[in-house]
C-alpha cells in the first residue's frame, strides 16, 4: 500500500491560460449557446450544452452528443440557471472523461446485438473465466466480469482453482474450453501464482477464443502492418475507445505511453501507432521522463505508481488517459484506503484538456471491451454479421 498523495509534495505548474484558450481540433459550441458566457472563443469538446437532467449532480456542465448524455465537467456552472447563462468558475478546467457512463452505453449496445443474434440464429455467446488463487482484487474483477456477462446476456463459465493448483490442471481446463462449442471466449485472470508459467498458460488458449488478446499470435499481428489480430487486449482497446467516443483526434498527434507491460503499455503503444499517432514509450530506464511526456498531446499512463505524473509533466491542453489503479492509505475511507491513478488528478485537471478519473475512467472500459470481444468471437464463429 502506498502513501503517496499528490497534494503534498512536488511543485505544481498551473497554466491558467490553458483553460480558457480555444482547443485545437475540437468542435466549437454554436455561438448562440455561448451568449452570456464571459469568455469569448472558449471551445468545448462536444456538441452542445443542455439543461442538466435532474439525476445528475449539481454544479457540473452537461454536454450531449448523438450517443446521449455524457457527464463532463469542462467548467463549473451554477445549476440553478440554464447552462448558457451560467457563471464560469476559473477553478475547474479539463473535461472529465466518464468511463463508467461510456462503458454503460457500450454494454447497452452489446445487449442489443446479443438479443438480435439470439433471435436470428439462436446463439448465446459464452465466456469462460479461470481464476487461480484467492487474491482479493482478482476475485473482485472475476465477480464483476460474471455480473457484467449476466447483464448483457453472455453465458459465463467460471473455474476457481486453489492457489497451489498445478499448471497442468489449468491447462486441462483451457483444453476443455478450447473444445467446447458453447464457449466463444476464454480468459485466465492475471496475475497467476508465481509457481506457474504464464507464457505456457496464455499460449494454450486457442487464438479464436483469446478474448484477452494476450496470445503471442494476436499480439504479433497487432504489431505488424497489414495484419489483423483476432482480438486486442481489453484495457488498451478501452483507452482508444474512450478517445474515439470523446471525438479526440489521434492521427498525427504526439502520444506517450508510460509503462511497457505486455497487457497494457506495449499493446497501447501499438494501437496508437495503428491510429497514426507518433508514439514514444517511457519506462523505468527512460532518462528525464518528464521531458518526454511534456511534449505529448496524448498520455496513456500505465505504470502502477500512484500520482507519478505531476502537473509539470503535462503539456497544456493534453489528453490524459490514466490506467493506474493504486490503493493508497486513507484513514477517512471506510475501507482504510482509496484508489488513485498514476497521474496526479487534481493537477492534471488544471492543465490538461481531458482526463480520465480513477476510479470510473479506464477500469470500467476493460470489462466492456471484454464483453465486446466475446460478442465478436461468437459472431465470427457463427458467421453472423
Ligand atoms: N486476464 C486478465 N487479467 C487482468 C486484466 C485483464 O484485462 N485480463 N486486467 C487487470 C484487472 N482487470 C480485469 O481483469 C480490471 C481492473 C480494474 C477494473 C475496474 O473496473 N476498476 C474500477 C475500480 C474497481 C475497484 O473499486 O476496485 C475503476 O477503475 O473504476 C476492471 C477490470 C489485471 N488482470
Amino acid at each position: 500500500m502506498a502513501f503517496a498523495d499528490c497534494s503534498t509534495s512536488a511543485p505544481t505548474r498551473t497554466f491558467l491560460f490553458s483553460r480558457l484558450r480555444p482547443r485545437r481540433g475540437l468542435p466549437s459550441i454554436p455561438p448562440h449557446l455561448l451568449r452570456g458566457l464571459p469568455v469569448a472563443g472558449f471551445r468545448l469538446p462536444s456538441l452542445r450544452i443542455t439543461n442538466s437532467p435532474s439525476s445528475f449532480p449539481k454544479g457540473n456542465a452537461f454536454l450531449r452528443n448523438k450517443q446521449g448524455f455524457r457527464h463532463f465537467r469542462p467548467f463549473t456552472v451554477l445549476a440553478s440557471v440554464s447552462a448558457s447563462e451560467a457563471a464560469i468558475s476559473t477553478e475547474a478546467s479539463a473535461m472529465v472523461i466518464d468511463g463508467k457512463s461510456i462503458a454503460k452505453e457500450i454494454r447497452h449496445e452489446i445487449t442489443t446485438e446479443i438479443s438480435r443474434m439470439k433471435d436470428e440464429i439462436g446463439v448465446i455467446p459464452g465466456l469462460a473465466v479461470i481464476l487461480v488463487g484467492d487474491r482479493k482484487d482478482s476475485t473482485t474483477y472475476v465477480r464483476n466480469k460474471k455480473k457484467a456477462c449476466e447483464s448483457v446476456g453472455i453465458k459465463s463459465y467460471e473455474v476457481c482453482l486453489p492457489e497451489d493448483s498445478t499448471e497442468e490442471e489449468v491447462l486441462k481446463f483451457i483444453s476443455g474450453f478450447n473444445d467446447d462449442p458453447e464457449v466463444h471466449g476464454i480468459l485466465v485472470q492475471l496475475p497467476l501464482p508465481s509457481h506457474m508459467n504464464e507464457q505456457n498458460i496464455l499460449n494454450a488458449v486457442s487464438i479464436e477464443k483469446d478474448v484477452d488478446g494476450f496470445h503471442p499470435l494476436n499480439i504479433g499481428r497487432l504489431a505488424m502492418r497489414g495484419r489483423e489480430p483476432l482480438f486486442v487486449p481489453c484495457t488498451p482497446k478501452g483507452c482508444i475507445e474512450l478517445l474515439h467516443r470523446c471525438n479526440i483526434d489521434i492521427k498525427g498527434k504526439q502520444a506517450v505511453v508510460i509503462g511497457r507491460s505486455n497487457i497494457v503499455g506495449m499493446p497501447a503503444a501499438l494501437l496508437l501507432l495503428r491510429e497514426d499517432a507518433t508514439v514514444s514509450i517511457v519506462h523505468s530506464r527512460t532518462k528525464n521522463p518528464e521531458e518526454v511526456t511534456s511534449q505529448a498531446d496524448i498520455i496513456i499512463a500505465a505504470v502502477g505508481q500512484p500520482n507519478m505524473v505531476r502537473g509539470s509533466w503535462i503539456k497544456p491542453g493534453a489528453v490524459i488517459i490514466d490506467v493506474g489503479i493504486n490503493p493508497v492509505e486513507d484513514a477517512t475511507s471506510p475501507r482504510g484506503y482509496r484508489l488513485v491513478g498514476d497521474v496526479c488528478y487534481e493537477e492534471a485537471c488544471k492543465i490538461a484538456s481531458a482526463v480520465t478519473p480513477v476510479p470510473g475512467g479506464v477500469g470500467p472500459m476493460t470489462i466492456a471491451m471484454l464483453l465486446s470481444n466475446t460478442l465478436s468471437s461468437a459472431k465470427r464463429m457463427h458467421n453472423f454479421q
